[in-house]
C-alpha cells in the first residue's frame, strides 16, 4: 500500500531519494511521514523487507520520489532483504533508476553503529543527506551531539529529525531542495572515492568523528538492563510469555462479547428489516441469505481481530519481540530453526504472506525455506471466525478457576498449530536438508512505552483491511455462492430445501463422499471450497447453506446454535482439526512460489497440509466418536 503517485505532475522531472539506514533506525516512520503512507514501523530490526516508493511534496511544489528501503547493517549484504537495499542503491533493479540522493537515516542513540554505513554510504558520492533521527530519544537519555561538527566531518547536510512526530521533516525537504536547486552530479555512475576501506579503518573513523562530536556518547547508559533480567530470564522470561500469551487469548474471547453481540443484534435487525420491507423473490434472497447472512456472519468477528491485533501491536512497539527470540532460540534451535524465524513466525499468526516475506530476513537458504514451509500453521487471523464460531456454538461458556473455557481452548487450537509447526520443522531438517545450528544474531532495540498514534493508526489499518476483505472477496464469493446455492431452481414437486437441487447442492453431495469420513455433512463440504479464496469465507458460506436450507429465514444471527443442534460434537471438533491444518489458501501458495521461485515447494506445501488436515480430521472425529461425543 505505498502511496500513490497520482498528484505527481507527469511533466515535471521526479527526483528520486532513497532512505537508507540501519535497521529500526526510524526510515519508514521518516516515510510515513515524508510521503503520508501508511507503512508498517515497528521495534525490531527487519520489519520493511521490501522496496516501497511514495511520493513527497517539495515547497516549490516539486514532486519527489521517496524510496523506503530494508534495514542494512553495510553495503556487503548479508541477507535478502538486505540485498534488495544495495541493488535499489547502485540502480540495478529491473526498470529503475538509481536514486538521484540518499537520505542516510540514524539513529542518535547508536551513533557508533550507524555512521559506519553512513561513511560507506559517503563514499558512493552521490548527493547526501544525514537524518539525525530519534533525536527526541537521544535529548531524554543526555546525549549532547554537535550537529554543525557532525556535519562538517561527514562534509553533507544533517537535520534532526523525530519521525514519531511532526518534526524535522520539513527542514530535511528544505535541505533536499537546496541539494536539487545546486543541481545534480552529470551522471548517476558509481564514483567510489579510494579504496574500499577495511572494517577496522571505519571503526576508527567512527571513534575519531564520535570523539568530537559527541564526547559523552560512550558514557551514557541504557537503562533496561533490569528488566532484561526477568524477561530475559530462562524459567521467569518464559513464564512471562507463557501468561501473556494465555492473557491474550482470554481477552480475544472475553472483551470481545459486548461488541460482537451488538453487531450480532445489528445483523439479524438489518435482515428482519429487509425481509419485511422487499417483496419476496430472488432479490431478496440474494441480499438476505447471501449478502446479510453471509458477509454479516463474518464481520461480527471483527472485534476478536482487533483485539488480537492489539496485542500484537503492544508487543511489537514495546521492544518485546527480539526478546522473546532469543527466549525461544533454544527450543526452536532443537527442532532446527533459526531463532531468526521467530518473527516471521509470529507475524504469520496475523497473516501468513507478511510472515513469509519476513523471512527474508534469515540468511541461510535451508533455514529460511523451513520457516516458510510452517508459517501456514501458525494460526492466522483468517481462522479466528471459523475457530471463534465453532467454539462459540459446540464450547459452554463456563468458567475453569479463573479461566474461561471458550478461551482456554482457543489457547489450546494455537497451541496445536505450534506444536505441530515444530514437529514438521523437526522431520523437515532431519529428513530433507540437514543444516548445523546457528547461533541467533539480533539486535535488540531498547524498551519503548507503544506510542498511542501507531496504535491507533495500526488498528485503523487492521480493521480497514478486513472490511475490504468482506466487502470485495467475501461479498463476491458470497454472491457467487448464492447463486450456485439457488440455481437451478428444484424440479416440480421436489420434497427437500431448494439448494439441495442446485449446482452447489450437488457439488457438495458429491464431494461429501470424500469427507464422509471426517464426519463432514454436504453444508461442510460445500463451505470448504469457497474457503480455497478466503478461510473466512467458510463461515460465511454455511452461514448462506443453512440460510437457503431454513427455509428462507435469517441465521445471520442464529448460525451458532444452528449447527450447535444439527452438527454432533465429533464432527464440529473434526472440522477445528481440519483448521489447525487448513491447506486452503491460494494467497500463501502464489507467495511461497514467488519467494521461492519454483513451483516445488507450494505443492509440497499444499500436499503436506492437506494430508496432516485430513488425517488430523479423521483422527479427530474418531477418537471423539469413540470417547462418546
Ligand atoms: N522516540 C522515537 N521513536 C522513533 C523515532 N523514529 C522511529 N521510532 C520508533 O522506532 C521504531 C523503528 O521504526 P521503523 O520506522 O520501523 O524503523 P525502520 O528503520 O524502518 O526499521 P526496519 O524496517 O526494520 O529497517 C518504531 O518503534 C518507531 O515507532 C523517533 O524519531 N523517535
Ligand atoms: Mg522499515
Amino acid at each position: 500500500m505505498s502511496a500513490s503517485h497520482a498528484h505527481a505532475d507527469p511533466h515535471a522531472p521526479s527526483w528520486i531519494v532513497a532512505l537508507v539506514g540501519n535497521p529500526n533506525c526510524g526510515k519508514t516512520a521518516l516515510f510515513n511521514l515524508l510521503t503520508g503512507a501508511r507503512q508498517k514501523v515497528a521495534n525490531y530490526a527487519g520489519v520493511t523487507v521490501e522496496r516501497k516508493v511514495g511520493t513527497a511534496r517539495l515547497r516549490s511544489g516539486q514532486a519527489l520520489s521517496v524510496v523506503d528501503l530494508p534495514g542494512a547493517y553495510s553495503l556487503t549484504p548479508a541477507t535478502p532483504d538486505e540485498q534488495v537495499t544495495l541493488e535499489v542503491i547502485e540502480g540495478r533493479r529491473h526498470g529503475e533508476a538509481a536514486p538521484d540522493a540518499i537520505v542516510a537515516v540514524v539513529d542518535a542513540t547508536n551513533l557508533r553503529m550507524n555512521l559506519r554505513l553512513v561513511l560507506e554510504l559517503k563514499r558512493l558520492g552521490r548527493p547526501m543527506i544525514v537524518a539525525l533521527n530519534m533525536a527526541d530519544v537521544a535529548r531524554a537519555e543526555g546525549l549532547v551531539i554537535d550537529v554543525k561538527k557532525l556535519s562538517q566531518e561527514l562534509g553533507c547536510a544533517v537535520v534532526e529529525t523525530v519521525a514519531v512526530k511532526h518534526d524535522g521533516h520539513a527542514q530535511l525537504l528544505a535541505e533536499l531542495e537546496r541539494e536539487f536547486a545546486a543541481g545534480l552530479p552529470p551522471t548517476h555512475e558509481e564514483k567510489l572515492v579510494g579504496d574500499a576501506p577495511s572494517s577496522a579503518d571505519l571503526q576508527r573513523e567512527v571513534r575519531r568523528i564520535l570523539a568530537s562530536v559527541a564526547p559523552n556518547a560512550m558514557k551514557v547508559q541504557r537503562f533496561h538492563h533490569r528488566l532484561d533480567g526477568v524477561v530475559m530470564h530462562p524459567v521467569w522470561g518464559l513464564a512471562l510469555l507463557a501468561a501473556m500469551l494465555f492473557l491474550i487469548f482470554q481477552a480475544v474471547f472475553s472483551w470481545a462479547n459486548v461488541p460482537m453481540d451488538a453487531i450480532k443484534a445489528g445483523m439479524a435487525n438489518l435482515g428482519a428489516w429487509t425481509t419485511a420491507h422487499m417483496a419476496e423473490g430472488p432479490l431478496r434472497s440474494l441480499l438476505v441469505d447471501g449478502v446479510i447472512a453471509g458477509a454479516g456472519s463474518v464481520i461480527v468477528f471483527l472485534p476478536q481481530i482487533l483485539i488480537l491485533f492489539l496485542f500484537i501491536l503492544l508487543l511489537e512497539d514495546s521492544g518485546y519481540l527480539p526478546r522473546a527470540a532469543f527466549l525461544l532460540d533454544n527450543i526452536m534451535g532443537k527442532v532446527g530453526l533459526s531463532g531468526r524465524a521467530f518473527i516471521p513466525l509470529l507475524s504469520s499468526f496475523a497473516c501468513a504472506i507478511p510472515g513469509i516475506m519476513a523471512t527474508r530476513t534469515i540468511a541461510n537458504w535451508r533455514d529460511r525455506l523451513a520457516t516458510i514451509m510452517i508459517a501456514p500453521l501458525m494460526t492466522c487471523s483468517a481462522r479466528l471466525p471459523v475457530y471463534a464460531l465453532l467454539i462459540g456454538a459446540f464450547v459452554p461458556d463456563r468458567a475453569v478457576g479463573p479461566f474461561n473455557l471458550r478461551g482456554l481452548t482457543l489457547f489450546a487450537l494455537y497451541v496445536a498449530g505450534v506444536v505441530s509447526a515444530m514437529a514438521v520443522a523437526w522431520i523437515f531438517k532431519r529428513v530433507w536438508m540437514k543444516s548445523s545450528y546457528q547461533p541467533l544474531m539480533l539486535e535488540l532495540p531498547p524498551y519503548r512505552v507503544p506510542g498511542l498514534r501507531n496504535l491507533v493508526l495500526g488498528l485503523w489499518e487492521r480493521a480497514r483491511i478486513f472490511l475490504r476483505r468482506v466487502g470485495t472477496i467475501i461479498f463476491s464469493l458470497m454472491v457467487i455462492l448464492w447463486f450456485l446455492s439457488t440455481y437451478p431452481a428444484p424440479p416440480a414437486g421436489a420434497t427437500g430445501p431448494a439448494i439441495q437441487y442446485s449446482i452447489a447442492g450437488l457439488l457438495g453431495q458429491a464431494l461429501q463422499h470424500v469427507f464422509a469420513p471426517l464426519g463432514f455433512n454436504w453444508q461442510i463440504s460445500v463451505a470448504l471450497v469457497p474457503g480455497l479464496a478466503a478461510r473466512e469465507v467458510a463461515v460465511g458460506a454455511l452461514g448462506t447453506v443453512y440460510s437457503l436450507s431454513a427455509a428462507g429465514e435469517s441465521v445471520a444471527d442464529t448460525l451458532a446454535p444452528v449447527i450447535a443442534q444439527g452438527w454432533s460434537l465429533a464432527t464440529a471438533y473434526a472440522l477445528l482439526a481440519w483448521y489447525v491444518f487448513a491447506p486452503q489458501c491460494i494467497s500463501t501458495l502464489a507467495v511461497v512460489r514467488r519467494e521461492t521461485n519454483s513451483w516445488r515447494y507450494p505443492v509440497l506445501m499444499a500436499a503436506y497440509l492437506f494430508v496432516l488436515a485430513y488425517v488430523a480430521a479423521f483422527v479427530t472425529y474418531r477418537v471423539t466418536l469413540w470417547l462418546g461425543g
